[in-house]
């Protein structure tokens, strides 16, 4: 099974979708793949969310595939049942962290502040989803977390572009970045996947 230091190590631009129907799976994991990224995560926003999960690991074998909007204990379940390598939530609550701690699968808890981020550590997990990191306070919010709390790693999302992203790879406590900026929904239920390979492979070449 992976660990979330695998998971990182693949990635500096998570691409954070929402999938409208199965149909859109196979070019969807294609486009992404061609433009050189290795983990996506498929948000639990639409029905088809786990049936698409399963999908893109058949057809896109090499992609690191996570569920994201995880809430629940029984979102962490069928989400494993589907084949998920990791899990991200937008924020924590205590019967989410126990579930997360009980899963035994890699993951990103969702947090914003340095309580939640302590709370978490504390729990065993080493790196955190800052989420809306926008609106959170951004850089200058992931700078101040770091002078107190540089053992803990990030993956800022929320509000964030490929420009922001350059910037904020370049923190010290910054493992990635996720967001929906690569393939947007309105992308995806275009069909437009040129666009998305073009994102997505300046997505790829920006390192951490
Ligand atoms: O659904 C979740 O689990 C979330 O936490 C929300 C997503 O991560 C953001 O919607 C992505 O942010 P944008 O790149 O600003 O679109």
């Amino acid at each position: 099974m992976l660990r979330i230091g695998d998971v990182l190590d693949a990635a500096s631009v998570i691409p954070v979708l929402e999938v409208p129907n199965i149909d859109v799976v196979e070019p969807l994991a294609n486009a992404l793949a061609r433009g050189g990224l290795r983990v996506v995560e498929l948000t639990l926003r639409t029905d088809c969310a786990l049936e698409a999960l399963s999908r893109m690991k058949d057809c896109a074998p090499e992609l690191i595939v996570g569920i994201g909007t995880v809430r629940t204990a029984l979102d962490i379940e069928r989400s494993r049942a589907a084949g998920a390598d990791f899990l991200v939530s937008p924020g924590t609550s205590k019967a989410l962290m126990a579930a997360m701690q009980g899963a035994k699968m890699p993951a990103l808890p969702g947090v914003a502040t340095a309580s939640e981020a302590m709370t978490l550590f504390e729990a065993g997990f080493t790196a955190l989803k800052l989420f809306p990191a926008e609106t959170s306070g951004g850089i200058a919010h992931l700078k101040a977390l770091n002078a107190a709390l540089s053992d803990i790693l990030f993956c800022p999302t929320g509000g964030i572009n490929a420009d922001k992203a350059v910037d904020y790879l370049a923190l010290p406590n910054v493992a990635c970045v996720g967001g929906s900026w690569i393939a947007t929904k309105a992308m995806i239920e275009d069909g437009d996947w040129v666009t998305i390979e073009e994102n997505a492979k300046i997505a790829a070449s920006i390192k951490s």
